[in-house]
């Protein structure tokens, strides 16, 4: 006889410290999952704070708003008649846990803290919480008197138990623990507990889905059981954008996922499981071996049906089928997490808009198509009835109530502003890809030249020194040549913020803020340097600094259709240049030619370096293996010399970069991700000796074979 249980998980749009903000969208996906007729409901990890707090977690304020919170959540009896997994940040004996409280008709049937805490990458919970590490332990837990007096409760427990319902068990597994080697779901898969629900705040980066998904299917592949998987989604006030894609399976097999980036601020997805499933999947030799010397959990019990009475058989409860898993391509996601993240950024700080300075190349190029795929996400939300979008569109855009943008080029024109600073050493080329860009896209362009600018500051220069700085094409030295270069890319970023501040002013709207002004260094560059420190890469955000230069030249080649702008074929055609250099018939500026590397090569010294953890000398060897023969161990040990010499002599220029969108694993944002020194000697002299070294053996030895030689 099936035993068919509905369970709702969801992806909520959290902000860090929006208390009210977060317990309205709670209360909306409680409602949401009530109304699918679910018995369970999860949220995303940490989810009544919000997930990305950081240091506000010290502060106890957090901790009393958030209990605040909790007891509106319980008091309102639209809440009762579900068992409700609700995160948020607890203080136990004066330390802090990152905790689940599991209720049930206003009662807490249990806190469970997180045990293993995230600390790698992005992450620093151990500067904030206490991580509970200690499997089936449990302790009393005196409520605070508020919640006493709404719950009539004086204590509950606190740990890691397990709730036994009438009809199963539920077990509860937090973000990072289902990561890690001894995940806390297999213990408690073979002591019993049958729905494993799993509350997180995930971040994206490119081509990391699968790494989450891979992990749930194998975990209920293995020891079968349902999972209901719940995560934080958009920008909660910092540089990650959190990607929804709640998921329930169950043994192994996907029933249910949510989307990965969507405008929709609460997304509830539901499934309807027969628990015998999962009864006869564990009905297995190895599965039943196991389970006798597995620890044994603490069961809170509760007096409640998650499943209908199976003696009466419900015609109208259908079990949900299984499905494939989807994947956005990368370069979807490029399209669409920045995007996403973008908007929350701009109505969440009631900005007016976004101005790029836009080159004629392919960064500030893939910046704006980003804002555009932005647009396009924000029209279609709005047509499809979306309230919150198209308020905040309407916020933005400073338009009055009633108006529904119709086309992306409509909202882009109101709220999107492009600017071609061009000076002599402009082409006509870029300048005309600048504006054909904004024209198809609907940007606010504007098309200027500032040399009057550029000449104004270097004659004021001669004037007080009487010297006078010459390019090199024209005999200048390279001291000269930089300096030349840099006045007119850093005067951009003056004109850059003089003009986000006042256009908006310029268009008749005296009661609505500055633009935010969007920077455009990729990953490649910031990782080398390649870009002058407050210029345009110093902005208020940039979409595109976790992005490499190889994924957005894709990115730009797949918008051409999915975007329908046939004119990004000529950008992806263009030679990279910064043209900030004299055009002669024998000089024409390149990127590559300029950085002594290929956008490619970067690549992969930025993912040794920090994927890898390589420095200079293990980058070389493992680089000896991949490139030989096709380079020699000279030419091979130069181009790593030059790659760590650029990256020590630059790294001070990480300090000030523009806050960025985190795509990617190898992103050398010194602020939260990449966490290194900014004086360090470039020569890197001992790993220097020892590459050295290497390449002589190698060539007396007339071999790149490494397994024939020994280094000391
Ligand atoms: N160790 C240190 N700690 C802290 N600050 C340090 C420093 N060393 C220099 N500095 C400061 O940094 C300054 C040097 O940096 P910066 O002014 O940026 O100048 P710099 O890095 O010397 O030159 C700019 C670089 O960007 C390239 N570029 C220029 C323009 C456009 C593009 C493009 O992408 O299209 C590329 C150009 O070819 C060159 O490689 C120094 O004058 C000093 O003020
Ligand atoms: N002529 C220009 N007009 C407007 N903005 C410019 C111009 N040249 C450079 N910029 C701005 O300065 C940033 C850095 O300039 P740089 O020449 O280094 O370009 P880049 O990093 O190769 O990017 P892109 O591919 O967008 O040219 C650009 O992304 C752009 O935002
Ligand atoms: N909040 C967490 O525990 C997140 C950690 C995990 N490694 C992730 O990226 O999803």
């Amino acid at each position: 006889m099936p035993h068919y249980i509905t369970l709702a998980t969801c992806s909520l749009n959290q902000w860090a410290l929006d208390f009210e903000g977060n317990r309205d969208r709670i209360l909306q996906s409680i409602k949401e999952a009530k109304e699918a007729k679910a018995s369970l409901r999860v949220g995303p990890e940490l989810e009544i704070s919000g997930y990305g707090c950081l240091d506000h977690f010290l502060e106890n304020d957090t901790y009393l708003h958030s209990w605040e919170m909790y007891a509106s959540i319980l008091q309102n009896e639209s809440t009762h008649g579900i068992l409700l997994d609700i995160g948020l940040p607890i203080m136990h004996k004066n330390r802090r846990y990152n905790c689940r409280i599991l209720s049930y008709d206003g009662k807490i049937l249990l806190i469970r803290p997180k045990i293993f805490l995230a600390n790698d990458g992005n992450y620093r919970e151990m500067r904030y919480f206490t991580p509970w590490l200690q499997p089936q332990y449990v302790e009393e837990f005196v409520l605070p008197r508020l919640l006493q007096k709404i719950t009539g409760q004086i204590t509950v427990q606190f740990g890691d138990a397990v709730i036994s319902t009438l009809d199963t068990c539920i077990g509860a597994e937090t973000c990072e623990e289902l990561f890690t080697p001894q995940a806390p779901h297999i213990a408690m898969a073979l002591d019993g507990v049958e729905i494993v629900a799993n509350s997180s705040g995930s971040h994206h980066e490119l081509r990391k889905l699968n790494t989450r998904m891979d992990l749930i299917t194998e975990a209920t592949t293995k020891c079968g059981g349902i999972y209901l998987y719940s995560n934080q989604k958009g920008c909660d006030g910092d540089r990650l954008y959190y990607d929804g894609c709640a998921l329930i399976v169950v043994n192994g097999k996907v029933l249910a996922q949510g989307s990965q980036f969507s405008l929709k601020d609460v997304e509830v997805i539901t499934a309807t499981v027969d628990l015998e499933d999962v009864r006869s999947y564990r009905n297995m030799i190895s599965h039943g071996l196991q389970s006798r010397s597995t620890p044994v959990y603490e069961r809170v019990h509760a007096a409640i049906e998650l499943s209908p009475d199976s003696k009466s058989f419900d015609p109208t409860i259908v079990p949900t089928s299984p499905r494939e898993i989807r994947y956005h391509l990368p370069e979807e996601e490029i399209a669409f997490g920045p995007a996403c993240w973008l908007w929350d950024y701009v109505r969440r700080c009631k900005g007016s808009g976004y101005f790029v300075p836009l080159s004629g190349g392919i960064d500030s190029c893939a910046t704006s198509v980003i804002v555009f795929s932005m647009c396009t996400l924000v029209v279609k939300e709005a047509l499809e009835g979306n309230e919150q979008v198209i308020r905040d569109a309407q916020l933005v855009a400073n338009m009055p109530e009633g108006w529904i943008p119709e086309t992306p080029q409509e909202l882009c024109n109101k709220i999107f502003h492009t600017c071609y600073m061009g000076t002599t050493n402009s082409s006509i080329e870029t300048r005309a890809r600048s504006r054909d860009l904004a024209a198809r896209i609907g940007s606010y362009h504007v098309d200027l030249n500032m040399d009057s600018v550029v000449t104004a500051l270097v004659s004021l220069f001669e004037v007080v020194t009487g010297r006078k700085p010459v390019f090199k094409v024209f005999g200048g030295s390279q001291i000269e040549n930089l300096a030349l270069q840099n006045i007119q890319a850093r005067l951009r970023m003056v004109l850059a913020y003089l003009f986000a501040q006042l256009l908006p002013w310029t268009r008749g709207r005296t009661n609505t803020g500055g633009l935010l002004v969007l920077g455009s260094a990729n990953v490649d560059e910031q990782l080398r340097g390649y870009l002058t420190k407050y210029d345009c890469s110093s902005a208020d955000v940039n979409p595109i600094g976790g992005i490499s230069k190889t994924d957005l030249i894709s990115f730009i080649k797949f918008s051409i259709n999915r975007f329908d702008l046939p004119i990004l074929r000529d950008f992806v055609d263009a030679t990279p240049t910064a043209e900030l250099e004299p055009i002669t018939d024998t000089h024409v500026q390149s990127d590559e030619a300029d950085m002594g590397m290929s956008y490619e090569e970067l690549s992969i010294f930025g993912r040794l370096r920090k994927v890898n953890k390589c420095g200079p000398y293990s980058m070389f060897i493992k680089l000896l293996h991949e490139w030989s023969p096709r380079l020699t161990p000279e030419e091979i040990g130069t181009k790593v010399k030059r790659f760590w010499w650029f990256y020590a002599v630059n790294r001070h220029k990480q300090t000030v970069s523009t806050p960025s969108y985190h795509a990617e694993q190898y992103s050398p944002d010194d602020n939260r991700f990449d966490l290194r020194p900014f004086l360090i000697d470039p020569s890197f002299s001992w790993a220097r000796k020892k590459i050295d070294q290497v390449v002589e053996t190698l060539e007396k030895n007339n071999t790149s074979q490494l397994d024939t030689m020994t280094v000391d």
